[in-house]
């Protein structure tokens, strides 16, 4: 297409791909949800004091405290001189034992945080997440086929490129699923091979639904690949049975797929004795030696679970499976980035190593620790029972992950208004409690779901001092919108 008289790139002539991309979390509302910030600052007057940003998983946006001996040692490798013999008296008062001595070791190994690391990641570290998947799992792992990234997404994004080779492959994906995945797929040009999650039944996955799923692609001339599965869901929050999972891998051993196991919520699990976490590492080698060479991804990040440090930008994926050839080329794809950055791989040795029961900084870690999960769950809970008592609303509680994703039953005016506005039901809903309450949701909309519903994601963030006011906010708001639609 021929460039604009006075612009040689434009939204025209740009790669239609990319154009093509779409990602909610960050979308229409959250964009809208910036500009009312700035509103607010400069003094204009909304219905609300402040905006509630409810639409990502972001915990220390939303005043979350850091773990204190993550961050101790986080300064200590950003200041090394503090670590010299001529300031140990008074680093000594201001810095415990175990986080001097965990800075020192990690600076052995790292020379500097401000020097690139291997492509892959710093080997001590990668050794450590071996360490922590084997402790996890009962079975071993090896630090060679493990890749640490900048978060989980730079993971998703590479291996996605690595197995799209064509227009005609296609990545299973859940419905609803996180817009990681579909906006990826679209700047790949790649099939997403949508299975839905049965709402009905705690958003349960069936193989039965995989492989009409799977067939029904393939009538399409689509050859599917791989198959992403994100345990916890989000953002619908179920927790997967071991038995569910024995099924998924065999429905990709059946079907050739590649299985990318999306775990990056695999310790906010809150129902730990009715719906504990399995990895599917774990279960695949329960499988036993027929299971040899099944091919599957696993994925981790330093952004959810108690630690939220998503600006660092950390995580991992570890293969199972995969050719040798195919390990060098996703080395080589890495080393064209140069390196994940060193204090995400930092944060990414302090999640899988975090202090022992026998270290000086256990009880203040673990007590940490303890009161964000605990908060969680009562979190989760509370906002659940509150969706629930709204008219129209249906929520399934969360197992895991940060979210709750209620379906809503709108009027039919409400409907009719929303296609006059040339919006989904959901979004003109979740725009129209932003306008009144300043809580930033995300409509269901931009996760997928079935024909004719309508859904948002809430995350259960907001801080506790504040979350009894959000809840009445956004109850107030659901009871004027109703009236203002009833049929
Ligand atoms: C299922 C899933 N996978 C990967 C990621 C990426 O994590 P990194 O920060 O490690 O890249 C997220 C982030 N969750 C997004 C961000 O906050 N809210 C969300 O839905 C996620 O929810």
């Amino acid at each position: 297409m021929r460039p604009s008289p006075d612009k040689t790139l434009t939204s025209r002539n740009m790669n239609a791909k990319v154009r093509k991309a779409e990602y909610a979390v960050r979308g229409e509302l959250a964009i809208r949800s910036e500009h009312i910030k700035v509103e607010l600052a400069n003094g204009a007057s909304f219905p609300f004091k402040r905006v509630v940003g409810c639409n990502i998983g972001n915990p220390q946006a939303l005043n979350q405290k850091p773990i204190t001996f993550f961050r101790q040692v986080a300064s200590l490798v950003e200041y090394p001189d503090l670590l010299k013999d001529e300031n140990a008296e008074l680093t000594s008062k201001l810095y415990p034992s175990d986080a001097i001595a965990r800075a020192k070791l990690l600076l052995k190994h790292i020379g500097s945080v401000g020097a690139y690391s291997h492509s892959q990641g710093i080997p001590a570290i990668r050794e450590n997440v071996a360490k922590f998947i084997a402790e996890r799992d009962g079975y071993p792992a090896d630090p060679s086929k493990i890749f640490l990234t900048q978060g989980a997404s730079a993971g998703v994004q590479l291996t996605l490129q690595m197995i799209v080779e064509h227009s005609q492959v296609g990545i299973m994906i859940p419905i609803p699923q996180y817009p990681l995945y579909t906006a990826t797929l679209a700047v790949l040009d790649a099939n997403p091979v949508p299975y839905y999650l049965d709402e009905s039944k705690g958003w349960g996955l069936t193989t039965q639904e995989l492989q009409r799923s799977f067939d029904e692609a393939a009538e399409k001339g689509i050859e599917t690949r791989a198959l992403v599965i994100i345990n916890p869901g989000n953002p619908t929050g179920q927790c997967l049975t071991e038995e569910n999972m024995r099924e998924i891998i065999g429905f990709c051993r059946r079907n050739k797929v590649i299985l990318l196991a999306d775990e990056v919520y695999q310790t906010n699990i809150y129902q730990p004795e009715q719906r504990p976490f399995h990895s599917f590492k774990k279960v695949l080698k329960s499988m036993g030696p027929e299971y040899e060479g099944f091919e599957m991804i696993s994925y981790h990040s330093i952004s959810k679970g108690m630690i939220g440090e998503c600006g660092r930008r950390g995580g991992y994926f570890e293969c199972e499976g995969l050719c040798p050839s195919i390990l060098e080329q996703i080395y080589k794809i890495s080393s064209i980035s140069l390196c994940p950055n060193v204090q995400g791989q930092i944060m990414i040795d302090l999640m899988v190593n975090p202090p022992k029961k026998s270290d000086p900084s256990f009880a203040l870690y673990k007590q940490e620790y303890d009161a964000i999960y605990y908060t969680l769950i009562k979190r989760a809970k509370k906002l659940e029972d509150m969706f629930n008592t709204l008219e129209g609303y249906t929520c399934n509680s969360a197992d895991g992950a940060m979210y709750l994703f209620p379906q809503i039953r709108l009027p039919m005016k409400a409907i009719e208004a929303a296609k006059e506005a040339g919006k989904e039901p959901d979004q003109f809903y979740c725009l129209a409690m932003l306008e009144a309450t300043g809580v930033c949701m995300v409509a269901g909309s931009g996760f997928g779901q079935v024909e004719g519903t309508a859904h948002f994601r809430s995350t259960f963030l907001p801080q506790p001092e504040l979350f009894d006011e959000f809840c009445a906010q956004i109850e107030a708001f659901h009871k004027e919108f109703m009236d203002k639609y009833r049929d």
